[in-house]
Formats: structure tokens, sequence, C-alpha cells
């Protein structure tokens, strides 16, 4: 399912798989990586630690607490010399713009899509991660979905990562990249 007229993918590969907390970034992420050799980077693992103990307190960031966060993220894209995959909620259009700043206007999105009762269940089924189910409801409040002209494609996440994988390999030219 793509949302995007025309979809394209810059060379090196830089791409942001995008969505609410638990929505599978972290899941896609790894399997489209495994799909086409790019390397992927979890946002999660460039946050402040005090953004972490903030969002494990069950408070919700503020953009103060995400720009110098995103401006990491922004940094680790624009300095992937052979492409990046990276897992960042990226939920508002100010931050994404932030990311294509460094990046470049061609930067590539993928808004993981899917209803807050999967991944409500999804994150609590899920174990040894500080991100409090209680957060979802605001997750989906600040989100700003992507538009028509971001270069963003939306997938479903009703079905496995391999298959979003597939389906994102196959929506963006992979420049010079073979699937495994
Ligand atoms: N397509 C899928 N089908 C079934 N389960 C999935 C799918 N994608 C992710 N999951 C499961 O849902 C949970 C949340 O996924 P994941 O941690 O990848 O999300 P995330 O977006 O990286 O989360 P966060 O932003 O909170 O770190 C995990 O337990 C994962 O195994
Ligand atoms: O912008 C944000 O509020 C944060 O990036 C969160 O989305 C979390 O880091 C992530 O989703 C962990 O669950």
């Amino acid at each position: 399912m793509s949302t995007a007229v025309s979809l394209h993918l810059s060379d090196p590969p830089r791409i942001v798989l995008m969505g609410v907390s638990g929505c599978g970034k972290s899941s896609v992420g790894a399997a489209l990586s495994a799909l086409t050799g790019v390397p992927y980077q979890d946002a999660d693992d460039l946050h402040p630690s005090a953004n972490v103990e903030k969002m494990r307190a069950g408070i919700a960031l503020t953009d103060d607490d995400r720009w110098p966060w995103l401006t990491t993220c922004a940094e680790a894209l624009a300095g992937s010399a052979g492409g990046l995959i990276l897992g960042c909620s990226a939920l508002k259009r100010i931050y994404r713009d932030h990311l294509r700043g460094a990046a470049g206007r061609d930067l590539a999105f993928v808004h993981l899509i899917g209803t807050r009762e999967v991944i409500l269940e999804r994150m609590r089924a899920r174990v040894n991660h500080y991100m409090p189910v209680s957060l979802l409801d605001s997750q989906f409040a600040t989100l700003e979905p992507p538009g028509e002209d971001e270069n963003a494609m939306a997938v479903s996440i009703d079905v496995p990562p391999a298959q979003i994988a597939a389906q994102i390999r196959s929506a963006y030219a992979w420049q010079g990249l073979q699937a495994s």
C-alpha cells in the first residue's frame, strides 16, 4: 500500500521507518536490513538518557526534549556513507523536515500503520522495553502522518515484518542493491 505518487530512494539509500511506539520499526528495520544489506540504526539508542528516563516514568517527550535527539538522528543519516535504515518515530512533519535538512530532500519515509488495539496488544506482550503502554495515546495524539509530498509510503503492520520489508523493497527503487 503506497500513499505517495512517486517514491524514490537516494544513493546511498537513506530511509526512515516511522510511526508510533510499538508499530514495528525495530522488527521491520531488522528484516529490511537483512533483505537489502543496508545497516539499521534504532533511534531509541540515540536518545539522551534524560529522555529515556522521562518516558520510563510515563511522561511524554516535548518538542524541546526531542530536538537534540533529532539532531543526533539527522547526523547519523547524513554521516552514513553506505546508506542507513533509521527506525525513528518522526511523529511530526517538523521533525521530518529536520531530518531532511541534514539528509536531503529525497530522504525516504515508510509509515508503519496499525490500529491502537493491535499496537497496544503488541506493546503489552513486549518485555524489557522502557516505553510504557500508557504513552501510546500521546504518541497517536502527536502523530502527523506524512503528506503526499514527503516521499513516503504507508504500510500496514498486519502482516509479518519480512513481508513488510519485501513491500518496501519493491515500492522504492533500490539502486545497486540485490535482494537476498
Ligand atoms: N508485523 C508484525 N507482526 C507481528 N508482531 C510484530 C510486528 N512488528 C512488530 N511486532 C512485535 O510488536 C512489538 C513491537 O515491535 P517493535 O519493538 O519492533 O516496535 P518499535 O516501533 O520499534 O517500538 P518502539 O518505538 O517502542 O521501540 C514487538 O514485540 C515485535 O515483536
Ligand atoms: O518521539 C518519541 O516520543 C520517542 O521517539 C518515542 O517514540 C520512543 O523513542 C520510541 O517509540 C520508544 O518506544
